[in-house]
């Protein structure tokens, strides 16, 4: 038998606050005074937090059925019941049976050449502009190359409205929102939630509009929308509601995780001119085609170096379905669980000076799944990883072998919250020195 929960902080206003603001040091805070894990209740219940690689594991190898969606009733309004990310049970694994194939790595080839042409006019806008910040840019890169895999966006219009529509969604999704349930209630269409809504209406009509224009079509197109939309043997049709939470999941989902990492990506190497040199050696070595990056050693070890310092997810949460053993504690149903990957990624037992940058680590040995998740882990694991990474690679190496650019932050720049994601306190701000 295990025995009680673990110990851990009470106050449930300094934990919610604590979680939002700072999750890194709050949680550290917490394993220091109570050990890991420990048990917090934050305002969407009691959760227990771990960083200790043998108990992720647990978590992820957990039965599926055995841990669920974490706060689902809460985000339910915010994402919809046909979003993957608050499936569970057999529609989750139907779902997933429908999204992944396209998101394949097998399948990255077909979107290198508009990752790459994405990010050569990202970077243009911006040669002659005093200052920008590696936000922008990766938001304007991630958030056209996630639209024109939904869409296959064929005109430009097309793209440019939905561009607009899909900011103003996130620009609405104030994290308060997602961590207190209790924020989520109506106000003569004022409120933060009425406010979301009208734009989350907005960009579902825009939606509908285009299924309805497609007709037919969609049958013989091979974008994510079209695939989606269609019925099959294996996975009939479903309401437009469904699929509108589906696709809405993966344009959020598919841009704001990867914009953040492109400007950690650009923090990190220029505050390392080591790296940034050796990097543009390796670049400089290439034939600077799309496919060529997922190949070049140093160029995925930074990436990956990025996302094991600032992982865009800080913890990965599930609530315990069926009772749930984690260590030397039993967790009762209704209990949180929580992978820390912001704790993982800095156990100095297995990352030499964890705080370091240094990509080598990644050069020469791989970690295990529950030693290194900037994706999660699990049935749940993110869906669009390969994407992500491919993306990434071409993202950077792209304007890195084509621009010098310059980090204007002179102090450390840390993360803060933006909604479910942390991204860096000034966005990263930059200038484009000179072309190469
Ligand atoms: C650097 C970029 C990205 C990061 C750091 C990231 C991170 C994550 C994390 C931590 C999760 C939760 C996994 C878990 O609960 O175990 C997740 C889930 C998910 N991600 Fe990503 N993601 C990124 C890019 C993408 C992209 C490009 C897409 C779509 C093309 C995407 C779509 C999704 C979806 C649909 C889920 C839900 C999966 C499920 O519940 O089965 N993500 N992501």
């Amino acid at each position: 038998m295990g025995s009680q929960l673990p110990a851990g902080p009470k106050s449930i206003l300094r934990s919610t606050w604590g979680v939002i603001r700072n999750p890194k040091g709050y949680f550290e805070k917490a394993v220091a005074n109570y050990g890991d894990p420990f048990l917090m209740t934050a305002m969407n219940g009691p959760v227990v937090v771990t960083g200790k690689p043998e108990l992720v594991e647990l978590i992820f190898r957990a039965p599926p059925d055995t841990l669920g969606v974490f706060a689902r009733d809460s985000l339910l309004p915010l994402l919809g019941a046909g979003s993957l990310l608050l499936m569970e049970g057999t529609k989750h694994r139907a779902e997933r049976k429908r999204i992944a194939p396209p998101l394949h790595g097998s399948c990255m080839k077909t979107y290198g050449n508009t990752m790459q042409e994405t990010a050569r006019n990202a970077i243009k806008q911006y040669e002659s502009r005093e200052s920008f910040t590696g936000l922008q840019i990766g938001t304007d890169i991630s958030l056209d190359v996630i639209l024109k895999a939904i869409l296959g966006a064929d005109t430009e219009r097309l793209l440019a409205d939905f561009r607009e529509s899909t900011r103003k969604v996130l620009a609405r999704s104030w994290p308060i929102l997602f961590f207190s349930p209790k924020t989520q209630f109506p106000f003569l269409g004022l409120s933060p939630i009425d406010r979301l809504r009208s734009a989350q209406q907005h960009l579902r009509e825009q939606l509908r509009t285009e299924l309805e224009r497609r007709g037919r079509e969609i049958n013989e197109r091979d974008d994510l929308l079209s695939i989606l939309a269609r019925s099959t043997d294996e996975s009939p049709a479903r309401d437009f509601e469904e699929l509108a939470d589906s696709v809405g999941t993966l344009m959020f989902a598919g841009h704001e995780t990867t914009a953040v990492s492109i400007a950690w990506a650009f923090y990190h190497l220029h505050r390392h001119p080591v790296w940034l040199h050796r990097l543009r050696e390796e670049l400089d070595a290439s034939d600077g085609r799309a496919e060529t990056y997922a190949t070049m050693p140093l160029l995925n070890a930074i990436v990956q170096e990025a996302l094991r310092l600032n992982p865009i997810v800080p913890e990965v949460l599930r609530i315990v379905r069926e009772p749930f053993r984690l260590g030397d504690y039993d967790i009762p149903v209704g209990h949180g669980v929580a992978a820390a990957g912001c704790l993982t990624h800095y156990d100095s037992s297995v990352y030499e000076a964890p705080d370091d940058f240094n990509p080598e680590r990644f050069l020469d040995r791989t970690y295990k799944p529950s030693e290194y998740y900037p994706f999660g882990g699990g049935t749940r694991r993110c869906v669009g990883a390969a994407f992500a990474i491919y993306e990434l690679v071409i993202a950077l190496g792209t304007i890195l072998r084509s621009h010098e650019l310059e980090l204007l932050d002179q102090k450390e720049v840390v993360p803060i919250r933006r909604n479910i994601t942390m991204g860096p306190s000034t966005g990263v701000r930059l200038r484009v020195l000179r072309r190469r």
